[in-house]
């Protein structure tokens, strides 16, 4: 396989001098603890702003962005380092396509991740949506169907356009967290996630403005209508994910493939077998035995044990 050449993350340069600092910062953090390499995986819908993002967090236009269509090959990983640390982030095409999840999409992900180990899931969706539906729920199904459950308790929940008014006059914090809600509760529902699995119920929500007319603070750096600071704020997040007591989901050959179709109910073909057997073959057999005594008796001896018996009825 031919080696990747990874470049040095200059886009970090890009960010404001006090954003730099706080990356830098957890950068450190990850490396005191012995991660010197991390690999977010970005999913979601089409047109949601997962490419938007890694560009965001890069620095630079590494993947590009269309309005209308999907472009560029995914899924792709983009990876750059700095300081002896390593960034990958894999963009992947959207997942919904015709009102369906695109299992061919799925598919391609999943080939692509093979032997890869996912630090972070950041599952991408539109804070300025007023409905969460089937879809919602049918992606989460997928993504659990093929990572696992656990996967969940590596996610982080972005939500983009954070830059958005709610309407009717609704306060910012209530439309947000109303909106959170409704997606974990898909999220939870879907993957079935029971109340008592650790951290499944509090997946981070956080807020992206990925537009070029993010709001700024005097320092430069862009912020949400909080005022918070949303590149350090995200990296934070995605460092605690990291850092949380739950392994990295490793891509293997098991995990993509599903279990073998050969192998699925083979511990019940014993049981079939004893019931086939003492169900139906041993009825049968005495069946045929008793057919077999019968037609070998004379055939005299029959008509009158069927006089005897007709006798008996009259
Ligand atoms: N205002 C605003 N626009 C955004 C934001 N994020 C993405 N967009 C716009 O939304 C459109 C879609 O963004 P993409 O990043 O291509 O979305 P995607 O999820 O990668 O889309 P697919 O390629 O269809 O999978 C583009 O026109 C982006 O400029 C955001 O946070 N705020």
């Amino acid at each position: 396989m031919a080696s990747q050449i990874i470049r040095e993350w200059a886009g970090i340069n890009t960010f404001a001098p006090a954003t730099q600092t706080k990356l830098l910062e957890l950068l450190g953090k990850l490396k005191q603890e012995n991660v010197n390499t991390l690999t977010i995986l970005v999913m979601g819908k089409g047109g949601v702003g997962k490419s938007s993002t890694v560009n965001s967090i890069i620095g630079e236009r590494v993947v590009s962005i269309n309005p209308f269509t999907s472009e560029g090959p995914r899924p792709v990983m983009v990876s750059r380092t700095r300081a002896g640390f390593t960034l990958n982030i894999i963009d992947t095409p959207g997942l919904i396509e015709g009102g369906y999840v695109n299992d061919i999409a799925l598919e391609l992900i999943k080939r692509f991740l093979l032997n890869k180990t996912i630090d972070v899931l950041l599952y991408v969706d539109r804070l300025d949506a007023y409905r969460v539906d089937e879809l919602d729920k049918l992606i989460a199904k997928a993504i659990t169907n093929t990572f696992g459950k656990e996967i969940w308790n590596k996610a982080v929940l972005a939500l983009t356009h954070a830059q958005f008014t709610p309407p009717d006059g609704l306060p910012y914090d209530e439309f947000f967290s109303k909106r959170s809600e409704a997606l974990l509760k898909i999220v939870r529902s879907a993957a079935q996630i029971k109340k008592d699995f650790p951290l499944a119920s509090s997946v981070p929500v956080v807020l992206i403005e990925n537009s070029g007319r993010c709001h700024k603070n005097d320092n430069d750096e862009k912020i949400l209508p909080n005022g918070t600071a949303w590149i350090p704020h995200l990296v934070e997040t995605i460092t605690e994910i990291t850092l949380n007591k739950h392994a990295s989901i490793h891509v293997d050959k098991k995990l993509i493939e599903g279990p073998n179709p050969n192998e699925r109910g083979k511990l019940w073909i014993p049981l079939i077998f004893a019931l086939q057997y003492f169900l139906v073959m041993k009825p049968i057999q005495g069946f045929i035995k008793r057919d077999i005594a019968e037609q070998s008796r004379p055939s005299w001896e029959r008509q009158r044990e069927t006089g005897y018996r007709r006798r008996d009825f009259s």
